[in-house]
């Protein structure tokens, strides 16, 4: 196991807004630099000063408020071809920055300079070499990004030594090897690492100060940055997330736990590393954009089990299932119940309801049984916990009978059928509650709207408590579309009563019973909960 530090460089608030459809205002970089000093890592790139006024209000913003951990970098080209460093404006909001570390791109391949810059070969070696010493002058630390290393290198490697060689001579503290259009393979990253690593010390450069930039065009940021770490670099870019340019970069939620948890390497404190999953999180809902479930480590179904055979085996020891402990980057184990469970992910999604099974319980095959028969039918009750809750509670004899619907009725009236036309719903509904039959009619939008004020006004008197109960979310779900308008439909309806959400379901050939259904024991579900659960 190694046991040395691998700085991490982040790169969200630069390369990652340049996902599409991400963008971040002053407040969101702000916000998202702060959590990712508070983290530990070693660099956040703040953006390109003078690419948008935006980055210059942030790091006009950042001199106000400096990081208490984190260098903050600002990023830039090398100067633009037949000007002095000190004569392209380009450069003056970079100094502006204040920054003590600038990031410097510059091309390694040879295509790039010349159908790209559309200059020639040496100029671009003055365009590093200038560049970076002119900025060294001003008192700036340079990292240098060899923009397109790989690629360059693989095409005209003594002309991509040369740039690198000219990004040295210059003053350059750090190397960042990208593989930007993301198509590298791990073993020839792994091959060129080594070979920079080797040129480096000829050069006489005997301090680690390799970094690796990879995207994941191929799928293989992240192996790929783990490449390059194994042959030399000990500096890894990329983005909380693996937001950035096209298919991304190296997601750092799943680098940080790689070098930090299996190959032995300090990125960040010990102690951060149970942070990850939240800042994973926070960042997603800073840049707006849902979280990623599947995602590994951070993701809300890392460590979901759903198959029984799984959930069996991780009860007793969750080395069976798991690679590493879903703690030590702060997620949690869960465990889904479908069809495809067994009896020991009955006994453990229980235990979440503070029931006590044991595998020789009759009731434990009773309800897989259940279970199983219904999603035969259509129901999914891993989105629908609390109507699997319900449905346990009956097989047990502990669901109270706060209300039952004995009908409903529903009408729609409309006075023309244009887009535009008024579409009026009425709903009558008689409940049983308490033993009383109540009979109440509501108006509303739509059926379902209709539905739902009806049933509340007959149980409001008896259940104050269901005016906190709202509706957060309503899903249908055609199950057979081969059947048209006939098909069998389920409804899954999310509540909420501002601490806690619940979601139940209902199927059925109708849309409007189906729904009903879900209506119901959502309901049903928020005053159960209210008496069972002391946080609810
Ligand atoms: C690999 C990467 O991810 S690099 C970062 C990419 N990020 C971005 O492009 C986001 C921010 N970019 C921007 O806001 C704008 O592109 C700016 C402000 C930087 C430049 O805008 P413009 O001046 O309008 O130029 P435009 O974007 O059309 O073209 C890029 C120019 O940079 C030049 N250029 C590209 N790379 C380099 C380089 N390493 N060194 C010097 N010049 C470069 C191009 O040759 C082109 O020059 P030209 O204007 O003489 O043709
Ligand atoms: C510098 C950079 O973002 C890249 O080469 O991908």
């Amino acid at each position: 196991m190694a046991n040395q530090n691998i700085l991490i460089y982040d790169t969200t608030l630069r390369d990652g807004t340049q996902r599409e459809g991400l963008s971040l205002s002053v407040e969101d970089k702000v916000l998202i630099a702060d959590r990712l000093d508070r983290l530990g890592v070693a660099f956040i790139e703040g953006g390109w000063a003078g690419a948008n006024p935006k980055d210059d209000e942030f790091f006009r913003q950042m001199q106000e408020r400096p990081l208490n951990h984190a260098e903050l970098v600002v990023f830039c080209s090398t100067r633009r071809a037949g000007l002095k460093a000190k004569d392209d404006p380009m450069l003056v909001p970079i100094l502006a920055a204040e920054t003590k570390w600038v990031a410097i791109f510059g091309k390694s391949w040879d295509l790039h300079v010349i159908e790209g810059l559309r200059t020639s070969l040496d100029e671009n070696l003055a365009m590093i070499d200038d560049t970076i010493a002119y900025l060294t002058s001003c008192d700036r630390h340079i990292i240098y990004d060899a923009e397109h290393w790989f690629d360059g290198y693989k095409n005209n490697p003594d002309y991509a030594l040369k740039t690198l060689k000219a990004a040295h001579d210059a003053g350059a503290k750090w190397f960042a090897l990208c593989d930007t259009n993301g198509g590298t393979l791990p073993d020839e990253v792994a091959a060129i690492t080594k070979i920079v690593d080797e040129s480096l010390r000829q050069w006489g450069c005997n301090s680690p100060s390799i970094g690796i930039h990879t995207h994941n065009d191929a799928g293989l940021a992240v192996a790929n940055a783990i490449a390059a770490v194994r042959h030399g670099a000990t500096m890894v870019q990329g983005t909380i997330n693996g937001y950035g340019e096209r298919c991304g970069n190296a997601n750092l939620c799943s680098v940080i736990p790689n070098l930090q948890l299996k190959m032995g390497y300090d990125c960040i404190a010990t102690a951060k590393l149970s942070q990850l999953t939240e800042v994973s999180r926070q960042v997603s809902e800073i840049v707006n954009l849902a979280p990623d479930d599947h995602a590994p480590f951070v993701g809300a179904s890392a460590f979901a089990h759903k198959g029984g055979i799984h959930v069996s085996a991780v009860q007793r020891n969750p080395l069976t299932y798991e690679h590493i402990a879903p703690e030590s980057i702060g997620n949690n184990r869960r465990i889904v119940i479908s069809e495809q469970a067994g009896i020991s992910n009955v006994i453990s999604k229980v235990e979440t309801f503070g029931i006590c099974l044991r595998k020789e319980d009759a009731a434990c095959r009773q309800i897989l049984q259940m279970t199983k028969d219904l999603e035969r039918v259509g129901y999914q009750f891993e989105s629908a916990e609390a109507s699997f809750e319900l449905l346990v509670r009956e097989a047990l004899g502990d669901r109270p009978k706060f209300f039952t619907i004995s009908s409903f009725h529903v009408y729609c009236t409309t006075e023309s059928l244009s887009i535009d036309g008024d579409v009026n719903s009425q709903a009558t509904v008689k409940v049983m509650v308490k033993g009383e039959e109540h009979l109440t009619a509501a108006e509303g939008n739509g059926p379902v709207a209709a539905l739902d004020i009806a049933l509340r006004k007959a149980l409001i008197g008896f259940y104050p408590e269901i005016a906190n109960f709202y509706l957060t979310d309503y899903k249908v779900r055609i199950l057979n579309s081969d059947s048209g308008t006939q098909a069998t439909t389920r409804v899954l309806i999310e509540f909420s009563n501002g601490k806690r959400r619940w979601t139940t379901a209902g199927v059925s050939d109708n849309i409007i019973a189906a729904s009903c259904k879900a209506l119901g024991e959502g309901l049903e579900y928020g005053l159960l909960a209210a008496v069972r659960y002391t946080k609810f």
